[in-house]
């Protein structure tokens, strides 16, 4: 799927988003930072990642993820746990990067540091109604049907 793109800063240029393997659902995003940023246990830090899309149709939006190597051994994820990006948001792509682990971590200029994946999405349009028709789970949920 073709999506504009927008260069907001051209160190970025060098290294754009794309898919690492053929089969690849997400791009990496890179930080865009001047220098190192050390993030201290617990600390939170929205970073700039130099480039907008504008995904326009609004059957789709886009999830910005942590990556795996750096959630699960570092603890860096993020800040609003999953980011999401609006067909119709066209400032920069940001990224909050939360060190939820117990070590500083540091970011280096330009790492990777979390992913975009285009999803598919459907616009809701509310229904009122005063009762559903009966399902068989009905209003079972938080476990309910068990543990096996
Ligand atoms: O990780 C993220 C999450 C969001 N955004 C941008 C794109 C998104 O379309 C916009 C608004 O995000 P969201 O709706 O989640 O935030 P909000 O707090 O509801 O802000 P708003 O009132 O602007 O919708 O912020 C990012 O750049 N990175
Ligand atoms: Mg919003």
């Amino acid at each position: 799927m073709q999506i504009d793109l927008r260069i907001l800063d051209p160190r970025i240029r060098a290294c754009l988003p794309r898919p690492a393997t053929s089969g690849s659902a997400g791009v990496d995003l890179r930080a865009l930072l001047e220098r190192p940023l050390t993030l201290e246990p617990g600390q939170t830090e929205l970073v700039r990642t130099g480039l907008a899309i504008h995904i326009a149709d609004p059957r789709y939006a886009a999830l910005v993820l942590p990556r795996s190597g750096l959630g699960h051994k570092h603890g860096i994820v993020l800040g609003n746990l999953v980011g999401l990006i609006d067909s119709d948001y066209q400032g920069e792509l940001m990224i909050s990067a939360w060190n939820r682990s117990h070590a500083a971590f540091t970011i280096e200029p330009f790492e990777r540091l979390a992913q975009l994946v285009i999803v598919p999405v459907v616009q809701p349009e509310f229904r009122v109604v005063d009762s559903f028709e009966k399902s068989s789970r009905g209003e079972g949920g938080f476990g309910s049907t068990g543990l096996s």
